[in-house]
Parts: structure tokens; C-alpha cells; sequence
């Protein structure tokens, strides 16, 4: 009986399939490689918007803006360091920074709107930020395009919320909260949000018509208590602040899923030199990245009469897609996270050429 080393990949999720078929070679090593696809894929998407003054910009460096402050910030360098990227500041307070790894790109630290804004005025070629900022403060602009639209962190979602108390008590949906008799030219529902873009828009697109918004820089989940609100347009992620403060959401009063995203200005990207190469690395690390997240490599040695026999016997045992690889007989056993798994291809970038129509 020979010992035959079997190296697999091992995932979270229950669903596991071989990307690469067994290989026997003549010291009767085998190799069985497993994976499984964790994120979903979209195709970039354009966002489109009015017009605003473009700045012919004459410069050589690529821009990148990363948010400055906020829960953001530390996630998104957390990020691009898992992806070996990293970001080199000279100090906290400077906000310019570079990685050494991409030649030619300077880094921004912006507030996330500002970042929106700047991609839109030529200000930053390359931006991370959630994509209800993208949404908010990119107004839709056609320059803004979403290179990676699901960054897996920042999750959140922008949502219309109403007291639970008071008129309100038996109303559980949008169409209920359009349909109550209250809201009239003289006394319209009124709506406080940060989002002064989105939130009209959602309101308008979903035929609610005597409405009023008034905003606020945060807390908006005090303002029906204050008096000042009927409803907030607000940011929700564990549903806590709503819940403190006495508010609901209702049934159709989604108006955005969020997290964060790698938008570029399409501009940029076919005009300005780098911007192109630079967003294909940090797309193609990202991907992979991403892709690997969850994922480990388990490296045993196993007894078996041939390395046909051991690479079948992993083959046809679902059951190792819990953990159970070892079980079946193996020793010496190695797990470790994985950091990348490259596939052949960077389904966005694909995407991405075509969007771009190259
Ligand atoms: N409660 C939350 N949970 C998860 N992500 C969130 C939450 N609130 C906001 N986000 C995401 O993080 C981004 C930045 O939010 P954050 O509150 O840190 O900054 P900001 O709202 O721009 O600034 P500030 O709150 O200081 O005015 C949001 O645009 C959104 O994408
Ligand atoms: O559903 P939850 O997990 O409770 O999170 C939602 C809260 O988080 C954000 O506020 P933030 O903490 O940014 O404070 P702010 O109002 O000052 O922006 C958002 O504006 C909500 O108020
Ligand atoms: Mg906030």
C-alpha cells in the first residue's frame, strides 16, 4: 500500500466541485483541487445622471480615492491589504498615500461623498465607497461606472421607515402608507433623509405625491419622535437604531441594497493612460480575493493502493465539504486559509471592456 498525498480545497457553503480532475503522477502524488464560487457575478453597472462642469484635467498620476474617516475606512485598507495592497501613509493626518505595489497611482483619502463627487468632476479616476454614496452623490451620472459592485463589506440599505406607533400602528406597507388619508397639498407626508436625491426620486417613481423632505446630517431616527418627521429615509444595517427609536420598515420601502464598491469614471478609463491597467490588478485581486474567502486548503497524506483510488474516494464524498476530508483516513494534516484563487478569467473585466465597448 503506498501513501498518496491528496491536497483539496475545502468551503463553507455545502456545494463543492472539482475544478481540476485528479492527476496521478509516477511517485503516486495526487492532486484534487475543489472550489466553490462565493460571490455572485453582475455586470458593471452604469448609473446615470445630469449634467455637471467637467475639469479638463492635465495630469499624469492616477487617482484613487479611498474614505477618509467613517466605518468604511478602515474596512476598505483592510481590504486591499488582504489582496497584498498596501496602503502607505506618511502620517494619519496627510491625506494623500500611495501603494507601492501600483505604479503610478496616488491615493486620495476623501469623505466617501466627496469621493462620488470627484470621480464625477475628473477630480479621482478610481474610487471604494458604498454604493448608496455612488447613487446618491453620482446622481446617476453616465460617467460613473461600478467596476466591482459587491466588495463584501459595509452592507446595508437604504429604507423608508415609518413610527410604530400613533396612525401608524396598522400601516405595514408602502401602498398603505400612500393610501392614508392624511396626506394632502396642505398637510403632505413629511420625510426626513440625508439621501435628498434618492429619496424623492424613490418617493415620485412610486406615485406618492403630497410629500415634503426636510434633512439632517444623522440621528434622522429622532426626528418623528421630535415632531418634525413623519417618516425617515435613512441607512439601515442591524436594524437597531430603527428599533430604539420606535420606528418600522414596511413592505416596499427598500430603496437601495448597499455595500461597498470599485467605481471608475469611464472617462478615466478610456482616456487617461494606467487608469485601465491598474483597475484590471485590483479587479483581478479583488476577484480572487474574494473568491477565496471562506476557503482553505487542506493538505493530508492518505493511504490507498493507487492514487486513482485515493482521488476517487475524495472525489465521491460530499461528505468532505464538511470538514471531513481527515476522516477518511488521512494523517499529517495541514489547513490554511487561502488568499487568492485565480481563475482563468476576471468575469467583471470582461464585463468591464464591453461596457466600455473595447
Ligand atoms: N449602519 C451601517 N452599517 C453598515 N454600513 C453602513 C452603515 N451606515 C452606513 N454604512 C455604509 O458606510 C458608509 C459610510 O457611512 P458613515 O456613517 O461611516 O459615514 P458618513 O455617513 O458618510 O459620514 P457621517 O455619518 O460621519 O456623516 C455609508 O455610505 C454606507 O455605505
Ligand atoms: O441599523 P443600524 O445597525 O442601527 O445602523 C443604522 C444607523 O447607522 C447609521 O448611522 P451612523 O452610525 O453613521 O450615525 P449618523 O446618523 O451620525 O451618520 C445610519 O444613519 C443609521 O442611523
Ligand atoms: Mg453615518
Amino acid at each position: 500500500m503506498s501513501v498518496v498525498r491528496t491536497i483539496f480545497l475545502q468551503c463553507q457553503p455545502a456545494s463543492i466541485s472539482p475544478i481540476s480532475s485528479p492527476s496521478s503522477s509516477s511517485s503516486k502524488c495526487v492532486s484534487v483541487k475543489f472550489s466553490v464560487s462565493c460571490c455572485s457575478v453582475a455586470s458593471p453597472v452604469t448609473v446615470v445622471n445630469g449634467n455637471i462642469d467637467r475639469k479638463p484635467y492635465e495630469r499624469n498620476e492616477v487617482r484613487l480615492g479611498l474614505p477618509s474617516k467613517g466605518r468604511m475606512a478602515t474596512d476598505t485598507i483592510d481590504l486591499l491589504k488582504d489582496c497584498q495592497l498596501s496602503v502607505k501613509q506618511v502620517n494619519p493626518r496627510q491625506y494623500v498615500a500611495e501603494i507601492p505595489q501600483l505604479s503610478n497611482l496616488e491615493v486620495w483619502f476623501q469623505r466617501p461623498k466627496d469621493i462620488a463627487r470627484k470621480l464625477v468632476s475628473g477630480d479621482l479616476d478610481l474610487g471604494i465607497v458604498g454604493l448608496d454614496t455612488v447613487n446618491e452623490y453620482g446622481q446617476g451620472d453616465e460617467d460613473l461606472i461600478l467596476v466591482h459592485e459587491a466588495l463584501d463589506y459595509g452592507d446595508c440599505r437604504l429604507s423608508l421607515a415609518i413610527p410604530k406607533y400613533g396612525i401608524f400602528e396598522n400601516v405595514n406597507s408602502l401602498k398603505e402608507l400612500s393610501q392614508m388619508p392624511q396626506w394632502t397639498p396642505e398637510r403632505p407626508l413629511r420625510v426626513a433623509t440625508g439621501f435628498t436625491y434618492l429619496g424623492p426620486k424613490f418617493m415620485k417613481e412610486n406615485g406618492l405625491s403630497h410629500v415634503t423632505f426636510s434633512t439632517a446630517d444623522g440621528a434622522l431616527e429622532a426626528a418623528p419622535a421630535m415632531g418634525i418627521a413623519d417618516a425617515i429615509v435613512d441607512l439601515v444595517s442591524s436594524g437597531t437604531t430603527l428599533r430604539e427609536n420606535n420606528l418600522k420598515e414596511i413592505e416596499g420601502g427598500v430603496i437601495l441594497e448597499s455595500q461597498a464598491v470599485l467605481v471608475a469614471s469611464r472617462r478615466s478609463l478610456t482616456q487617461r493612460k494606467g487608469v485601465l491597467d491598474i483597475t484590471h490588478e485590483m479587479l483581478e485581486r479583488f476577484e480572487a480575493h474574494l473568491r477565496a474567502v471562506g476557503q482553505f486548503t487542506v493538505v493530508a497524506n492518505m493511504r490507498g493502493s493507487s492514487a486513482e483510488e485515493v482521488a476517487e474516494r475524495v472525489l465521491s464524498q460530499p461528505s468532505l465539504s464538511g470538514l471531513q476530508g481527515p476522516t477518511i483516513g488521512g494523517s499529517g494534516v495541514l489547513v490554511s486559509p487561502l488568499t487568492y484563487i485565480f481563475d482563468e478569467e476576471t468575469p467583471r473585466w470582461r464585463q468591464l471592456l464591453s461596457n466600455l465597448g473595447l
